[in-house]
């Protein structure tokens, strides 16, 4: 249950009187989510989301991600439009944390992952990054690979109560893909934007079959566009059993290219990248699975679901991704 801080009702009613969106009617916890306390608000006017922003997100980078999902909001995307109170503001204090409101996207995420819903989110991501090329502030990736040596040091002493061995295996993938990053040493740069760098199935939500939206823009960064595909499809095209589903890959692949093409360097780096969103996930994933208390409020990830992953990158590196 991702509610940390509870709203009372009168502080509720005093904040939206700052706003243009009417009286409350309801406001609940969702329980979805781990990063920070959502509540889904009912006002006489309309639906909204409100969050209250909790661990993670840096208060100091909430304009930048407020800016971002405005920006492509109002240029087209499908994505929650942050509300802007009657001064202007979109970020706002309540219950003593930063906080703000957002519009409501219809439909939900789905557990069962098609090809057709891939390549909708292959066209999706094409156009983010299309359209975020009008959005000139940049916010350097926090979660990229400057910051893996580090969480793994920081996952180093109790990494291997996951399993035998993890940490070593995780080094040595490390080793080999901080070389081979794209930029570093003589290895061409990519093209870059603004990504969202979190695209899992919970953050696409589909009406219909149809995809009626992108949510939770908080890890979104400036960095090369074949990275957030590359998440994406370690995101998106491994089944339960943690097998890669090419034509699922594929799908995602065409879907983007069909907005956006790709050029040869980044499909050539497509299986580098890969390896290196493996990773990020299984560090962040280890990192809190060793640092969250097992009685906490959130459901912890499995970061082994990800080792798997990385694996399977791994093992490409150097050739095609995609056959
Ligand atoms: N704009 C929106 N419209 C409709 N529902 C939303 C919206 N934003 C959030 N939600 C609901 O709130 C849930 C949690 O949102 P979100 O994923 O942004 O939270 P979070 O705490 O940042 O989670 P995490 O980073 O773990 O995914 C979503 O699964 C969805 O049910
Ligand atoms: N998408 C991340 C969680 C943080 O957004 C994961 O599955 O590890």
């Amino acid at each position: 249950m991702a509610v940390y801080t509870e709203v009372p009702e009168e502080a509720l009613a005093a904040f939206l009187e700052g706003y243009d969106i009417g009286r409350p009617v309801s406001c609940h916890g969702i329980a979805e989510g781990v990063e920070n306390s959502n509540f889904l608000l009912k006002t006489t006017q309309a639906t909204f989301i409100l969050t209250l922003y909790e661990r993670r997100v840096n208060p100091d980078e909430l304009p930048w991600f407020l800016g971002l999902m405005q920006y492509l909001a109002q240029h087209g995307l499908s994505c929650p439009l942050p509300v802007a109170d009657r001064q202007g503001r979109t970020l706002r204090t309540l219950s003593g944390k930063p906080a703000a409101i957002t519009t409501f996207l219809p439909g939900g995420w789905s557990r069962q992952v098609d090809t057709d819903m891939c390549a909708q989110v292959g066209a999706a991501m094409a156009r983010l990054h299309l359209l975020g090329e009008g959005f000139v502030a940049e916010r350097p990736n926090s979660m990229g690979p400057q910051s893996w040596t580090g969480l793994l040091e920081a996952c180093r002493a109790r990494g291997d109560e996951v399993r035998p061995g993890l940490v070593a295996e995780i080094e040595t993938v490390l080793a080999r893909v901080l070389p081979a990053w794209p930029g570093v040493g003589n290895n061409p740069s990519l093209p870059r934007g603004q990504i969202h760098a979190d695209l899992f199935p919970d953050n696409v939500f589909f009406r219909d079959g149809k995809l009626s939206g992108l949510i939770d823009f908080y890890f979104a960064c400036t960095d090369w566009y074949a990275y957030d595909l590359a998440i994406a499809i370690n995101a998106w095209c491994f089944d339960a059993d943690r097998r890669f589903m090419t034509d699922h890959a594929k799908a995602m692949v065409e879907g983007y290219r069909h907005v956006r093409p790709l050029e040869a360097a980044e499909e050539a780096a497509l299986s580098t990248l890969a390896t290196g969103a493996a990773i990020r996930f299984t560090l962040t994933r280890l990192y809190d699975w060793i640092n969250t208390p097992s009685d906490a409020l959130v459901t912890r990830k499995d970061p082994l679901d990800y080792l798997v992953r990385m694996e399977f990158c791994a093992a490409r590196m150097g050739e095609r991704f995609l056959p």
